[in-house]
């Protein structure tokens, strides 16, 4: 087993004091659903405003009433705190894996003290935000090591199945050379095919002065850069070094607030690098830090080869959040050693609320070899239910734009959660979710 390959233990945690600041930090985990994205923008469940440079979480036009999870924290002496509307499809209702049924079985029984499972609940579960952000990246992330070219109706329609699921936010494509990236030399029919879909944010990654400028020119109205916490990583995947990436980077975010476009920021390799082995938290922090001084509105920490566990994602969470505010911080898995979900739920627990993710778990990285897909959105969604957490995704709808994929692909979905309910599916169970 190489270093990188070793899980790091908890003994490698950073001391409780540092534990105690994040509580503090993460008093406003449960995130209201209005998006600053910077460049005087916001968006709001849907709807995207630029009035000013701040956005008024308090806006009286979008009260507590209209986004309800807006309270700040669970009560879990509420019943109704854990209650899930059950996605049925159709079919009969017995939940399976949701918070609500667990709690008031466990409450039944003679062994279990009401008051001592409320406070255990209340300790695991109390930071969990109530809403998390999905941002899909299936049609980029996903698609992009695909060696054989997939069609751009296909990537449209798999755009637009996508969008009718609830998701808010769907990464598209990416404007990269089509010599690094082949599989995305469409980008600019992909861009202008779905642009003008309404309530959705299609962001696309732009490298460079050049791919920004061929985003704008193709209808896209929301850009990623994509800086990297290893050296060796930020030369194999954007061909120049760490600092002279942040140069170019520069002059996107200068040219993106000229036209008042919002700009996300991710930092790749934070949990390892295929070539250097474990990363330093600190060099995550410093370069979150650069792109979120820079103007980026969010910044996604992507954890390129999947190595991570919670071992060493607490310790570079600890160490972003010291520099950008947490409500300013995605999480992108990649799945390579099963590490997602335990990874994701650390993350919520330390009041991060945003989530990237791919449908049917598709992906990996053209200059990350051996990185296998981002978390299956299918997989987020399921357990996010499971918590009570509202993402507003549609799971069925979700599983049918992973089918579609899948099936044009040619290989069964990587998403466990597709799997097991598709079989259900077929066995006509009464199981719904
Ligand atoms: C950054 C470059 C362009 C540098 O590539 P380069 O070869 O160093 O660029 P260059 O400036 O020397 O130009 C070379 C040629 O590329 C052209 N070019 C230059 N820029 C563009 C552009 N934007 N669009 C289209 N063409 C472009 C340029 O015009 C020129 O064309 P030529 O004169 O030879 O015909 C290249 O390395 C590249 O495109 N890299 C992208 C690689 C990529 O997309 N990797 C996957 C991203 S995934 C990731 O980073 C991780 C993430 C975000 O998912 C998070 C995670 O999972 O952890």
């Amino acid at each position: 087993m190489s270093s990188l390959e070793e899980p790091l233990g908890l003994d490698k945690l950073p001391s409780m004091n540092t534990i105690d600041r994040i509580q503090r930090f993460s008093s406003g985990s449960c995130r209201p659903r209005v998006d600053n994205l910077g460049m005087g923008n916001c968006w709001i469940e849907g709807r995207s405003c630029s009035t000013s440079n701040s956005c008024n979480e308090d806006d009286e036009e979008y009260t507590a009433e209209t986004f309800p999870w807006k309270i700040q924290t669970r009560d879990l002496s509420q019943d109704d705190s854990f209650s899930q509307k059950s996605l049925t499809k159709g079919r009969r209702s017995m939940k399976f894996g949701m918070i609500d049924d667990s709690i008031s079985d466990c409450q039944s029984s003679p062994k279990c003290h009401t008051k001592d499972m409320q406070g255990l609940a209340y300790k695991f579960l109390n930071s969990i935000p109530k809403f998390v952000k999905i941002v899909e990246v299936g049609p980029r992330d996903g698609l992009q090591n695909e060696k054989n070219i997939v069609p751009t109706s296909v990537k449209i329609e798999l755009i637009h199945r996508l969008a009718s699921t609830g998701l808010s936010v769907i990464e598209a494509t990416s404007f990269v050379s089509p010599k690094w990236v082949p599989q995305l030399a469409d980008a600019k029919d992909v861009m202008q095919a779905v642009h003008n879909l309404r309530g959705i944010r299609l962001p696309v990654l732009t490298p460079n002065l050049k791919g920004f400028e061929a985003a704008m020119a193709s209808g896209a109205r929301e850009v990623a850069i994509f800086a990297s916490a290893s050296e060796s990583f930020s030369k194999s995947n954007i061909n120049c070094s760490i600092e002279e990436s942040l140069i170019r980077f520069r002059a996107v975010t200068r040219a993106a607030k000229q036209l008042s476009i919002p700009v996300r920021g991710y930092v790749s390799c934070v949990a390892g690098c295929p070539v250097e082995g474990p990363i330093p938290p600190s060099k995550v922090a410093y370069v979150a830090k650069e792109l979120y001084d820079m103007g980026c509105f969010e910044i996604s920490l992507g954890d390129t080869i999947g190595v991570g566990t919670p071992g060493t994602v607490v310790p570079m969470l600890l160490a972003v959040m010291a520099v950008v505010p947490i409500d300013k911080i995605a999480v992108h898995f990649h799945d390579t050693y099963g590490q997602s979900l335990p990874n994701i739920l650390v993350s919520l627990q330390m009041g991060i609320s945003t989530v990237d993710s791919s449908v049917a778990g598709l992906g990996g990285c053209p200059y990350a070899k051996g990185a296998s897909g981002n978390v299956a959105t299918e997989d987020v969604v399921y357990m996010l239910n499971g918590l009570g957490v509202k993402t507003n995704v549609d799971l069925g709808k979700l599983m049918l734009a992973g089918d579609f994929i899948s099936n044009h692909l040619g290989r069964p979905s990587t998403s466990k959660t597709a799997i097991a309910l598709n079989r259900v599916t077929s066995n006509a169970s009464k199981i719904s979710y």
